[in-house]
């Protein structure tokens, strides 16, 4: 069990969260290395072990330290990543160049030229003018870039609009018009510099049903015949994308990865197997279902206002800066007095961050006990895409970040200090 109560006390990981916030100070974002790796084990039974020939490339943007990649490259896991930094953070890390796949919708320059350099192991071609850029560069390195198209298989999903990628006006993938697709796969088969192996897509995140990634898999291998009809080519790659809804509240109900992965291999299979062609390698690429559980915040609450007959506001130490997520989708998360946890929760407050921002609001209503300042509060399932899209707006400092591991904590991420705040600023 990764959460625990003890004396009144929330563990997490083993680890007694108020002593955690005493030592590192809060903001703190506590991660588990123990559902890391439980994590990858789930991968690996649902998937890995199921299928020859399949990669679970992480998606980085949902958290990456260097502490992170040692764990997935000791597990065997590929990486995402979509900027030059997390290539960079990778890189400094040991992980594995040809682990690494670079996604991104304008990637730069200078980015596909760290990308080449390295000799990462897959580039995701996103659009017909990232294309022309990837094979212009290659060719004056004289290396050949090993890619896939990403493709917008024009599928809606049910998710907030902000996090919906597939639909067919999305500024990610190759629009599948026949006049902008067929030539860019022309070019890609017949340019030296370039190794064509296949398709990607990524429907968008926080998904709880299949069926939309059942029906662009049947409209991806749509296309693999389309491109075996027209150009004699097998593709040898499907990269599936990532999107696996989790549990944030009540309401969620997440599916195992077994449940959209199976139908999907299905069709993949059934296809290449029916034509007697060789079964193509397959890809998702995680990041919030791998890491989005495996992460809490903790946090100090100051001031608490009462506005009589209309709410509570209780002031937290952190707030939007460390997660925006409530701010920009309308995030709903659980909370709760991780030093009162014994204690019987019987009123509704409303937690607010310290930003000079009315929608600085982390969660709209949380039912807790006799809450006082100088508690702690911990907020759940805070792994994917609080610290990573973490800021310093009103210059607070980006919080620490420490791995727990049965009942043992580590800083893996130091505190900002004031000075780093201005170190990069000239007078
Ligand atoms: C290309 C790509 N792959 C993978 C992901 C990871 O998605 P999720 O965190 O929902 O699994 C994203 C983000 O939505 C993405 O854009
Ligand atoms: N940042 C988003 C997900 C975007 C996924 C990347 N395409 C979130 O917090 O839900």
């Amino acid at each position: 069990m990764i959460l625990e109560t003890h004396n009144s006390n929330l563990y997490f990981d083993g680890c007694d969260t108020i002593e955690l916030a005493k030592e590192y100070g809060t903001p703190l974002f506590v991660m588990s290395e123990t559902a890391i790796v439980d994590k990858c084990q789930e991968l690996k039974k649902d998937f890995l072990s199921q299928y020859e020939n399949t990669r679970v490339a992480y998606a980085a943007k949902a958290f990456l330290t260097t502490a992170l990649c040692k764990i997935l490259e000791r597990e065997g896991f590929c990486i995402d990543v979509v900027s030059g930094g997390e290539l960079y953070t990778c890189i400094s890390a040991g992980f594995p160049s040809e682990k690494i796949e670079f996604n991104g919708n304008n990637k730069s320059e200078e980015e596909i030229s760290m990308a080449i350099d390295y000799q990462v192991g897959r580039i995701i071609v996103d659009n017909p003018a990232d294309y022309q850029v990837i094979q212009r560069i290659a060719r004056e390195k004289q290396k050949k870039a090993r890619i896939l198209f990403r493709i917008t298989p024009e599928i809606k999903i049910d998710t907030h609009a902000h996090i919906s990628t597939g639909q067919k006006d999305s500024k990610f993938g190759v629009p599948l018009n026949d006049s902008i697709f067929y030539p860019l796969i022309q070019a890609a088969i017949e340019s030296e510099y370039i190794e064509f192996l296949g398709f990607h897509f990524h429907l968008g995140s926080q998904i709880f049903d299949n069926q939309p990634y059942i029906n662009a898999t049947i409209k991806t291998l749509d296309l693999i015949e389309e491109v075996r009809k027209r150009y004699n080519y097998t593709i040898q790659e499907l990269n599936v994308g990532g999107g696996f809804g989790i549990r944030y509240t009540e309401g969620d109900s997440p599916k195992p990865y077994s449940y959209f992965l199976e139908p999907v291999m299905k069709l993949i299979y059934e296809f290449f197997d029916s034509r007697d062609l060789k079964r193509p390698s397959v890809v998702i690429e995680p990041g919030r279902s791998f890491i989005g559980e495996s992460g809490i915040t903790l946090y100090t609450i100051g001031n608490i206002k009462e506005i009589p007959d209309v709410r509570t506001y209780v002031s937290v130490d952190g707030g939007m800066t460390d997660n925006i997520r409530p701010a920009l989708y309308d995030a709903v998360y659980e909370g709760a007095i991780a030093n009162k946890m014994n204690l019987e929760r019987h009123k509704n407050v409303t937690i607010c961050g310290k930003c000079c921002e009315s929608g600085d609001i982390l969660i709209k209503n949380l039912c807790v006990p006799n809450v006082e300042r100088g508690d702690i509060l911990t907020v759940f399932n805070t792994g994917a895409y609080c610290f990573s899209m973490s800021s310093n707006y009103n210059k607070n400092r980006l919080p620490a970040v420490v791995l727990t591991k049965e009942g043992k904590a580590r800083l893996i991420v130091k505190r900002q200090s004031y000075q780093d705040l201005i170190e990069r600023e000239l007078v």
